[in-house]
């Protein structure tokens, strides 16, 4: 018994009219079209959130590794709380309006939010994952982003 799992991601991500195509009508079998409806209702409709390992709290091998690296770029934790904090400063406001701008476009697209405080040149970030109440790969991610996004502003 075999069935072509990219033909059930392909029909899966294509619209109903294209997706008879997809499904094979040159080698259709009764079976192999029954898998691939399973296989494909299993599979998470385009647009669905689907829950990565970033979405999971920092394992202890990724606390010793990746969050080490963070701290060492002036990241630091934060008392009570698995979350990380640091202060930005720029030259002025349209600098940090700016860092906060680019780092806004991305965190609107990972669905994933800082909680910051801007006042002029400063702006002062802590990170979390709201829904596991702790630190998650979306953190480190954001964080080195805003790493490389203030390093690009104030080389
Ligand atoms: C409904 C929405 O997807 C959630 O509230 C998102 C928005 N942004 C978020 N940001 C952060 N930092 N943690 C979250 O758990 C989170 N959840």
């Amino acid at each position: 018994m075999s069935f072509c799992v990219s033909r059930v991601v392909a029909a899966r991500s294509t619209p109903l009219t294209a997706r008879s195509n997809l499904l094979g009508k040159t080698d259709f079998h009764p079976l192999n079209h029954k898998i691939r409806l399973l296989v494909a209702s299993s599979l998470p409709l385009s647009g669905t959130k689907v829950k990565t390992k970033m979405h999971a709290k920092l394992t202890p091998e990724e606390r010793n590794t990746t969050l080490t690296a963070i701290l060492n770029q002036g990241w630091t934790l934060v008392e009570n709380r698995d979350a990380i904090y640091k202060e930005f400063l720029f030259k002025d406001f349209n600098q940090a309006f700016g860092f906060m701008s680019r780092v806004a476009l991305l965190s609107e697209k990972m669905d994933h939010h800082p909680e910051w405080f801007n006042v002029y040149n400063k702006v002062q970030v802590t990170l979390s994952s709201h829904d596991v109440s702790g630190l998650s790969g979306r953190d480190l991610k954001l964080a080195n982003f805003m790493e490389d996004v203030a390093k690009s502003i104030k080389p």
